[in-house]
């Protein structure tokens, strides 16, 4: 199974994801981490990615810079040759994979924008005709692009477990009908710019997760990774066919590989192929290619 956190030993581990780790460094930022690791019907593949985790460190960095003007972000810097002196054990294993910055005091709602009905909202469109709260019109299958964006906050659950989609009610009764107005509407306008942005490129982005924080000023910032594969679904618009379930951009060939397995999708999943691992790695480095017009080569060699 690939390194989780052991690797930075010396660090303050605060946290992690299934292929992110978080530390903290001092008493006022955070290290966010990427792993090469990846995960399939959520299960972290023994086989990793090469290169994935800086692919989607630099998409995260290059979002947040296309959307300071919307709101300010919690990034303090990616220059690991900056990074403090505690850190420059572990320098050449950070490099172009690893954010360092301010700690937030984060807003324990994850903020989910829904362009496209799949997952967990179609789920609860079949029972209900709605998505958590939100009336939709009848007929609508999975991949239906909806009339309108959709906010569908939940709560940040346990690693290993599925967020719980709440209310905007409820959403408001946690954290303050303020706040919660003022996440809805910054969901809202940053999914939009960056869904025409990747429209442009000819990718869908169907929907997507952001999670904010308040610096020590009370400033709200976005944090966490932002609009990368990870955290949102992205689908190539050119094979975009409503009714049934979407070719996802980066993890189609590892789907496809593991279900031609039989795998019965339970912990460990199987080793990947190289020829799998290669063409997951080109998709990853057409993402960044595509979204940013940055080679990822100059993206490494600038990091
Ligand atoms: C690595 C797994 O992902 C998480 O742990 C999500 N998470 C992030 C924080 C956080 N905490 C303080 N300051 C921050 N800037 C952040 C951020 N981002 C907490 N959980």
């Amino acid at each position: 199974m690939p390194l989780t956190h052991e690797e930075f030993a010396g660090l303050t581990h605060l946290g992690s994801g299934k292929v992110r780790e978080l530390f903290a460094v001092g008493d006022d930022a955070v290290l966010l981490v990427a792993s090469d690791r990846i995960s399939a019907f959520d299960v972290v593949l023994p086989t990793e990615i090469p290169d994935k985790g800086a692919v989607l460190t630099g998409l995260s960095l290059w979002w947040f810079d296309q959307l300071a003007d919307l709101v300010p972000s919690h990034v303090i810097s990616s220059n690991v040759d900056e990074y403090p002196a505690e850190l420059a054990p572990y320098t050449e294993q950070l490099r172009g994979r690893s954010m360092l910055c301010r700690r937030l005091d984060m807003v324990l709602i994850e903020c989910v924008a829904r362009g496209y009905l799949t997952g967990s909202g179609l789920k609860d469109y079949n029972r209900s005709g709605a998505v958590s709260g939100h009336p939709l019109p009848e007929g609508l299958v999975d991949g239906s692009k909806l009339p309108t964006t959709i906010y569908t906050p939940s709560t940040k659950a346990p690693i290993g477990q599925h967020d719980e989609n709440i209310s905007r009610d409820d959403a408001a009764g946690r954290v303050g009908a303020e706040l919660a107005a003022e996440l809805e509407r910054l969901t809202l306008q940053i999914f939009g710019r960056a869904s025409d942005l990747a429209a442009e490129r000819g990718i869908l982005l169907a929907d997507t997760k952001f999670e904010f924080g308040h610096d020590a000023e009370g400033t709200l910032r976005l944090a966490d990774e932002v609009l990368t594969p990870d955290s949102s679904r992205f689908w190539p618009e050119d094979t975009w066919a409503p009714g049934s379930s979407q070719p996802s951009f980066d993890k189609q060939f590892i789907r496809d590989y593991l279900v031609s397995t039989g795998w019965d999708k339970t912990e460990p999943g199987p080793e990947l192929p190289d020829d799998v691992v290669e063409a997951t790695r080109a998709r990853y480095v057409e993402a960044y290619e595509r979204l940013t017009g940055i080679s990822f080569k100059d993206y490494l060699s600038g990091a």
